[in-house]
């Protein structure tokens, strides 16, 4: 046995109630191999007094099954978790999942104006409708981190709305059949907000733990656009169970596109994959006009080994619909964009086995 060795074996053991092992949570630490004793160094942060416990346990069967290895040592280090948790949360590296949440994902871009925001609004619009018809109605959330320019309220028609308070807590609005929050509503249009990190740090944990979310199959989180500190602290603070990528088809986008998922992988989120948006232009003809060039949502995603979850192609409707506060999948339920963006809700669902009838 060697470090890498136990470190790979040790993928076999999950975090207590979790699908996704130890080792790709990022929480183990270090690990040795020294006269047939195995020595692992482990950190959680947890106020479940039995999850400590179960690891260790696990840990100790895992590496013992392994050739060589006569005797083992787990070191664990335990911190409490910042939140109280309440039933059915569990706590990893600093993030809280709300009781209730089943799924959170986000929604990333390398950089601004690819069409992130819109793509986020057509996909939580299209999983609401996949799951309503599934007998699960009002369980997806849509939560705008994009606090630097917050388009989702209007895009959703809920421009100039404002949350209602409820003791401790915000009501998410809901619109389309989507629960939604943005920074959008608390601060006044015409009043440009200085963020500094620890100011956005904070307003994104209040958005995870003090909006009244209820019961949601899968959160959506349009992040800001880029790489930056900003990104890799919400990643951090979030507890997410992946992320989307969206990029445009240029070659000359894939660079910063595949930035953006090496800081994924970093933090250890996984990639649910690659979305393409303005693939293409179908002209009067019906022939395909490729305008930003063709194949670089498929090479990035092979470059950051995920797959394309699908392809959004330019349709003037789309535009139109995110003006108007009507998402082209909520105003055109029939039509070629909605059905591109029905597609990925379906991928997507299925990619995070959540059962539908779509
Ligand atoms: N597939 C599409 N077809 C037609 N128009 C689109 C499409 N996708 C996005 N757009 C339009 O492109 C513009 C930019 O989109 P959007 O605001 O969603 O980008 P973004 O990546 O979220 O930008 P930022 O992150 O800078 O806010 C919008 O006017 C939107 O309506």
């Amino acid at each position: 046995m060697t470090a890498d060795s136990i470190k790979e074996a040790l993928k076999q053991v999950k975090y207590p109630g979790f699908s996704r092992d130890i080792v790709s949570f990022g929480l183990v630490r270090s690990a040795a191999f020294a006269d047939g004793t195995a020595k692992v160094s482990v950190a959680i942060t947890t106020s479940d007094p039995k999850v400590p416990t179960m690891l260790k346990t696990e840990i100790e069967h895992c590496l013992r099954a392994q050739p060589g290895v006569k005797d083992v040592i787990v070191e664990l280090a335990v911190s409490a978790a910042k939140a109280a948790p309440k039933p059915g949360t569990a706590n990893l590296g600093g993030g809280t999942t709300p009781a209730g949440l089943k799924h959170s994902v986000a929604i990333a871009s390398g950089k601004g104006g690819v069409g992130k925001s819109t793509f986020a609004v057509n996909l939580a619009c299209a999983l609401a409708q996949i799951l309503e018809k599934s007998g699960r109605p009002g369980r997806v959330g849509l939560m705008d981190c994009d606090i630097y320019g917050p388009s989702v309220p209007l895009m959703m028609g809920l421009g100039g709305a404002r949350p209602e308070v409820d003791g401790e807590n915000l009501v998410p609005l809901e619109r389309h059949g989507v629960k939604v929050m943005s920074m959008g509503f608390l601060v006044d249009d015409n009043t440009p907000v200085v963020w500094r990190g620890p100011m956005i740090m904070k307003t994104i944990q209040q958005f995870v733990q003090n909006v009244k979310w209820g019961d949601l199959d899968v959160l959506l989180i349009d992040l800001p656009p880029g790489t930056g500190d900003a990104q890799l602290s919400l990643v951090q603070t979030l507890p997410l169970d992946g992320a989307i990528l969206v990029t445009t088809p240029q070659p000359a986008a894939t660079n910063v596109a595949r930035k953006g998922g090496l800081m994924f992988q970093k933090v250890n989120v996984p990639l649910l994959g690659v979305a393409e948006n303005m693939s293409w232009f179908e002209d009067a003809t019906g022939t395909r006009q490729h305008l930003f060039g063709e194949g670089g949502g498929a090479t990035i995603a092979e470059m950051l080994g995920t797959s394309l979850l699908g392809q959004v192609p330019l349709f003037p409707e789309i535009r139109a619909g995110g003006d108007s506060g009507q998402p082209v999948t909520v105003s055109a339920v029939s039509g070629k964009p909605a059905k591109a963006f029905r597609e990925i809700a379906t991928t997507l669902l299925n990619r995070l086995k959540v059962p539908h009838a779509g």
